[in-house]
C-alpha cells in the first residue's frame, strides 16, 4: 500500500498507448503466446493493445479488486477465469496474464496462483511488487501514485509559483 502518495505519475491516453504498444514490443522478443488473461478492470486496455498488436484472438478476464480509490483493501476475486481457459493453460498452452501495473504485488500473487506457468506482464511497477512480474516497462517509486487516462479529467493546473495566474 502506499497512502499517502507523495509523487502523482498522470498518464495521458497517448503516453498509456505508447507504453502499451512498447510492452507489445518486448513481449513479442520473447515468444508467443496462445491466450490472454487480463486482470479486470485496469488490465483491460493494455491487454487490448497487446492482444491487437501480438495477433491474439483468445482474451479471458479475471476480475481482482485490491482498491477502494487510493486505500489497498483485501483482495477479492469477483470473477474467475473461465475453465476452457484453464484447460488450455493444463494442456501446455503459453498464457500471458496482462495488467496495468503491480504495486504492493497482492494481485499479481492471486492470479499467478491461478496459472502458475503463465508470463505476467505490465506496463508500470513499482519496488515491492516488482520480482512478481515477468516483463514490465517503467518503474516508479513505491511513494508515487500513478493516474490512469480513464480516471482523469482536462482541469485547470495551479501555476508551480503557487499564485493563480
Ligand atoms: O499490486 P497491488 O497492490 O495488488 O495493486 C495493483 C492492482 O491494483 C489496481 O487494481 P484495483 O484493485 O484498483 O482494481 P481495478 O483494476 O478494477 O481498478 C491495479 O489495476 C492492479 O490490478
Ligand atoms: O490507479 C492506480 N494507481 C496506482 O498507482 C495504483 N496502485 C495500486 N492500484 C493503483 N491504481
Ligand atoms: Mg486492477
Amino acid at each position: 500500500m502506499n497512502n499517502p502518495n507523495e509523487k502523482s505519475f498522470p498518464v495521458s491516453w497517448d503516453q498509456f498507448h505508447r507504453d502499451s504498444r512498447a510492452l507489445a514490443w518486448r513481449l513479442a522478443g520473447i515468444g508467443s503466446f496462445d491466450a490472454i488473461v487480463a486482470i479486470a478492470r485496469g488490465g483491460l486496455v493494455p491487454a487490448a493493445i497487446v492482444a491487437r498488436e501480438l495477433n491474439i484472438r483468445t482474451v479471458e478476464t479475471v476480475a481482482v479488486k485490491s482498491y477502494d480509490h487510493q486505500s489497498q483493501s483485501g483482495i477479492k476475486v469477483l470473477k474467475e477465469i473461465s475453465a476452457p481457459v484453464l484447460d488450455l493453460a493444463r494442456n501446455g498452452a503459453k498464457i500471458l496474464i496482462v495488467d496495468d501495473l503491480v504495486d504492493t504485488g497482492s494481485t499479481a500473487r492471486v492470479v499467478r496462483e491461478m496459472l502458475p506457468g503463465a508470463h505476467f506482464a505490465t506496463v508500470y511497477a513499482k519496488p515491492k511488487g516488482r520480482e512478481l512480474v515477468d516483463t514490465f516497462i517503467t518503474e516508479v517509486s513505491q511513494d508515487t501514485w500513478i493516474f490512469f487516462p480513464w480516471d482523469l479529467d482536462v482541469a485547470y493546473a495551479a501555476p508551480i509559483s503557487g499564485g493563480t495566474d
